[in-house]
């Protein structure tokens, strides 16, 4: 018998024990578990044809008023002991997903599969959509250019590496805007077939995943030959074929590949986070907590810089980051990439960036999105 079999029975142990009094419990779970599996399977069934009729009508698949009545029904009907909001959250998700069966929306990363990409994009988007693996932050740009695609997601800046550049610099290439924006924390589990440790004698990852989990690397697997690869999914790819390999990788990584993990979280130091922003889709409306995004240049004068800042500071605004990258059509000239807190629509923003426009060679507004809050850093 191997590993992960007497792995799988032991699991069986836990939940299938006759004798325990949790056994007929987990039995009943089970069953309305099947239940709820198959209702929900009936209800997208039922709103495909929906979509379908509506399509025929050339009505639009969103009916908010629809929505807000299927809710308040549920609530009323609601007898506990479920609490209101945990109602609206489940049925707010399952009607994302009717609206994602009647038409879905194409989301592009940059692959391949369980990328860091990929799991921030499944987060964000809630898991609902068609995630359209991509070669290229280019070719995530120009498939929302050319309709390929309706939504992208790129990482922009790291907390430990900084700025991505070829990201930014994709945005003075295309007329793409921004939608939202997303924290997603950066972690390393170490994962195997059989995901025992005794049998780990080589380790393969990205090399910057190895950097960042070399103090257990060195302390639990000091003798273990260690490769690098061209990203922690293709490291997945090659443990999923030898039980004697492990890969550092995200633990999402272990559900596309097959594994289980040896141990989790073995990163040497945490707060490793990834700011990505979504590309494409309608322009998001005003929530009274957001932020706008902004490219623009500057003559290369003395002072010039300082003059197109002026107007952030007269008005007050809470400028939140600003970054420069070469223009590259004449040497020592800059983008400058800036976020100010507000919406476009306030008019305090929209006036301090036509000040700005006014003093700078040429600007661009890149999008006015929610501020997402920045995650706790966990270890
Ligand atoms: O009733 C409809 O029009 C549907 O398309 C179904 C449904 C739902 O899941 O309940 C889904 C999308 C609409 O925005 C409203 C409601």
């Amino acid at each position: 018998m191997t590993d992960r079999e007497i792995k799988d029975e032991d699991n069986q142990k836990q939940t299938g024990d006759d004798s325990s009094p949790l056994s007929p419990l987990r039995g009943e779970i089970d069953r309305i578990d099947e239940r709820i599996l198959e209702l929900i399977n009936q209800r997208l069934e039922i709103g495909k044809k929906v979509g379908e009729i509506k399509k025929k009508k050339g009505s639009q698949i969103l009916d908010r008023t629809r929505e807000r009545m299927v809710i308040e029904r549920l609530s009323q009907l609601n007898p506990g002991p479920a609490d209101e909001s945990l109602i609206q959250y489940i049925f707010n998700v399952i009607i994302t997903a009717t609206r994602e069966i009647q038409k879905p929306k194409t989301i592009g990363y940059l692959g391949p599969l369980a990328s860091h990409s990929h799991i921030a994009a499944l987060h964000y988007f809630n898991h609902c959509g068609e995630f359209v693996e991509q070669p290229g932050f280019f070719d995530i740009f120009n498939n929302i250019k050319r309709k390929e695609l309706h939504f992208g997601i790129v990482p922009v800046e790291n907390s430990i590496e900084g700025a991505v550049n070829y990201t930014l610099d994709l945005f003075a290439e295309f007329e793409i805007h921004i939608t939202a924006e997303h924290y997603e924390p950066i972690s390393h589990d170490l994962l195997s077939i059989t995901g025992e440790l005794k049998d780990v004698k080589t380790v393969y990852s990205h090399p910057q995943a190895i950097a960042q989990c070399k103090n257990w690397l060195k302390k639990h697997l000091p003798h273990a030959i260690v490769m690098e690869t061209s990203s922690t999914s293709n490291a997945a790819l090659m443990a999923s074929k030898d039980e004697q390999i492990a890969a550092i990788a995200s633990g999402k990584a272990a559900h596309f590949y097959n594994l289980l993990p040896v141990a989790s979280k073995i990163q040497d130091r945490g707060g490793n986070i990834t700011r990505f922003l979504v590309i494409g889709g309608d322009r998001p409306e005003r929530t009274g907590d957001d932020k706008t995004s902004i490219m623009f240049a500057t003559n290369h004068t003395p002072g010039a810089l300082f003059r197109a800042l002026s107007p952030v500071n007269r008005a007050g605004l809470n400028m939140v980051k600003l970054e420069s990258r070469p223009t590259r059509h004449y040497n020592w000239s800059y983008h400058f990439f800036m976020d100010i807190e507000g919406h476009i629509e306030d008019e305090i923003v929209f006036q301090t960036i036509e000040q700005i426009r006014s003093q700078a060679l040429y600007l661009k507004v890149l999008g006015s999105y929610p501020i997402m809050a920045k995650p706790e850093i966990l270890q």
